[in-house]
């Protein structure tokens, strides 16, 4: 037909301007024929409505259509018919209602002024189509026999197509506009929801921001410790190789640890079994040993037995042993009776014996102490003598010549009774070739051992009275007082002072053993190059003395002490 198409989807869609065109171009169309109708084109046949005398429009009558009713079934404008109330109401009815043939008779006044108003635009279809209808029936009853029948048909045909197809598009466009309204209303719905969300946006938006910075710091923590984790992962798998390979390792040793518990199992059942075997032998050998030991308890039983008999028998004797023995006691006891009373005067006598004998020690006291006294006196006396003698003695020994040297070249001159001793000096002349020295005593060449100790010896006795005394030698090298002090042999004509003075130390205080007791001690010390050695050690590392202090003979000398019975502290 020539008409611009449209789709159900532009419906769908809401848009309307392809049925608009449509309509349009139909109606353009349709005027433009009526006009060629009236001036050039040939006459047609009355248009007809459908034999079937059905409505275009469903429930609608043509040509019967009323403004409230074309609002249901046309095309809906409910707008554009409230703008023009009157022409569609007035109007359109006057056009209806005209007869046929009036479309013709209308005057071109009115006709224009259809035209030019812009009411058709806004008509419902329903009466637009019935315009059409009635024009079309117009022209084809004025051209009647000019048109050819099923062209009028084909006519009808076509402009039934068309209002039933416009029915379906309304039908759509109604569902559409139902759709349309519908989602609207949600549309609406989700506005209103959407402002008051964009309301309550700022607050959340901040909130959300804040959560964000948050979900970002725990984002950052959530990374650290999936770096971590990673770490830990990496290390325990690390360690999971470890432990694996461990009990790779392990489950190795347990087989080969098995395999040895099952030898070793196996060992032990075999030597359980020989075990068992050997227990089984012993059992027998015990039991046999049993029976033998039952045997020999039943001879022990009957030694027993016979043994006890003799013990009887034995304590029958021993009971007649006994009274014997206690009538023995008896007399002994007697007797020991008459002893003790034998005992008693012995006592007595003894006891006067006793008192006796004590009034004689007392006797025998009164005289030691009077000799006490006399020999306190008497040492007193020797000791004075000593000190008059003088405290320190110098005594003078010349040393003979010995074998091999020149007697001739003497230097002594002359040895004095009284300690003089005159020597010679050969490189010297006059008064300085002779020079006299002066001693206690002075012993020449020719004395003894004991005469040199003769000298010395009542100091010895002055020791043991509580004096201290020093004897000592001096002299150059070889000038004799080893020979002196010690002697030339152990001999006790050749003995040297100290022998003699310590035999003399020992003989008087075995002489004043009732009256004195002693203790002597004796160290000998050599003091050589400037070394101290203990002479009687036997202990390697103490032989040598600590040599600090400036040596002191005297303290030397002390080491021979000798204790009173009073523990006085002598000094020798
Ligand atoms: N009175 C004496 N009679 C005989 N021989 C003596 C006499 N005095 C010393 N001699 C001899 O002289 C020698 C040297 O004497 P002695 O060893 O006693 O000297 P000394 O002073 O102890 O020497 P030194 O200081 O080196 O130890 C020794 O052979 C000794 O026998």
């Amino acid at each position: 037909m020539g008409l611009p198409g449209f789709s159900v989807k532009d419906l769908e869609e809401g848009s309307m301007s392809g049925v608009v065109d449509c309509l349009l171009v139909l109606r353009e169309s349709v005027s433009s024929g009526l006009r060629d109708g009236t001036s050039k084109a040939p006459l047609r046949k009355k248009w007809r409505v459908p034999e079937t005398g059905e409505p275009l429009v469903p429930g609608v009558a043509q040509g019967k259509t009323s403004p409230g009713e074309d609002k249901r079934n046309g095309l809906p404008d409910p707008k554009s018919q409230q703008k023009t109330p009157i022409f569609n109401g007035r109007k359109l009815r006057e056009i209806f209602q005209l007869k046929r043939g009036s479309y013709a008779d209308l005057p071109a006044a009115k006709i224009s002024e259809m035209m030019h108003s812009n009411s058709l635009d806004n008509a419902p279809t329903q009466s637009l189509l019935s315009v059409v209808n009635g024009i079309l029936d117009e022209s084809i009853e004025r051209k009647k026999g000019e048109i050819p029948h099923r062209v009028v048909y084909l006519l009808r045909k076509v402009v039934q197509e068309i209002e039933r197809r416009l029915c379906i598009q309304a039908e759509h466009i109604r569902s559409q506009n139902v759709i349309i309204k519908t989602r609207e209303d949600k549309y609406h719905s989700k506005i209103k929801a959407l402002e008051i969300l964009v309301n309550g946006t700022n607050e959340e938006n901040q909130m959300a921001i804040n959560r964000l910075q948050i979900i970002k710091e725990e984002k950052s923590k959530i990374e650290e410790k999936r770096k971590l984790g990673e770490q830990d992962v990496a290390r325990l798998m690390k360690e999971k190789e470890i432990s694996e390979n461990t009990i790779a390792s392990l489950k190795k040793e347990m087989e080969v640890m098995t395999s040895m518990h099952e030898q070793q199992l196996q060992k032990i059942e075999l030597t359980a079994k020989q075990m068992e075997e050997h227990l089984t032998t012993k059992i027998k050998e015990v039991e046999s040993l049993l029976v033998q030991s039952n045997k020999k308890i039943e001879e022990v039983e009957v030694a027993s037995l016979l043994k006890s008999q003799l013990w009887n028998k034995k304590e029958g004797i021993f009971q007649k042993y006994m009274n014997s023995q206690q009538l023995y006691v008896k007399g002994l006891r007697i007797s020991s009776w008459s002893i003790k009373n034998e005992m008693h005067a012995l006592e007595m006598e003894l006891r006067d014996e006793m008192s006796n004998f004590g009034s004689g020690l007392k006797c025998l006291v009164d005289a030691a102490e009077n000799y006490h006294k006399v020999l306190a006196e008497n040492q007193k006396l020797f000791n004075e003598v000593q000190e008059l003698k003088g405290n320190i003695r110098v005594y003078c020994r010349v040393r003979p010549f010995l074998p091999g040297q020149d007697k001739k070249s003497t230097t002594v001159d002359y040895i004095g009774e009284n300690g003089e001793l005159l020597i010679s000096n050969p490189f010297k002349q006059g008064k300085d070739g002779h020079r006299m020295f002066k001693f206690n005593k002075v012993f020449s060449p020719f004395s003894s051992q004991a005469e040199v100790f003769s000298d010395i010896q009542p100091l010895i006795r002055s020791v043991l009275d509580g004096f201290n005394v020093c004897i000592f030698a001096y002299g150059q090298t070889g000038s004799g007082k080893t020979y002196t002090m010690s002697g030339p042999s152990t001999s006790k004509q050749d003995w040297g002072v100290n022998y003699r003075a310590l035999n003399d130390l020992f003989d008087i205080s075995l002489s004043r053993r009732n009256a004195f007791s002693y203790e002597v001690g004796v160290q000998m010390v050599e003091i050589y190059n400037e070394q101290v050695r203990d002479l009687l050690s036997n202990d390697i590392a103490q032989k040598h003395l600590a040599y600090g202090a400036p040596l002191n003979l005297m303290d030397l000398s002390s080491q021979m002490r000798a204790y009173t019975q009073l523990n006085q502290h002598q000094m020798f």
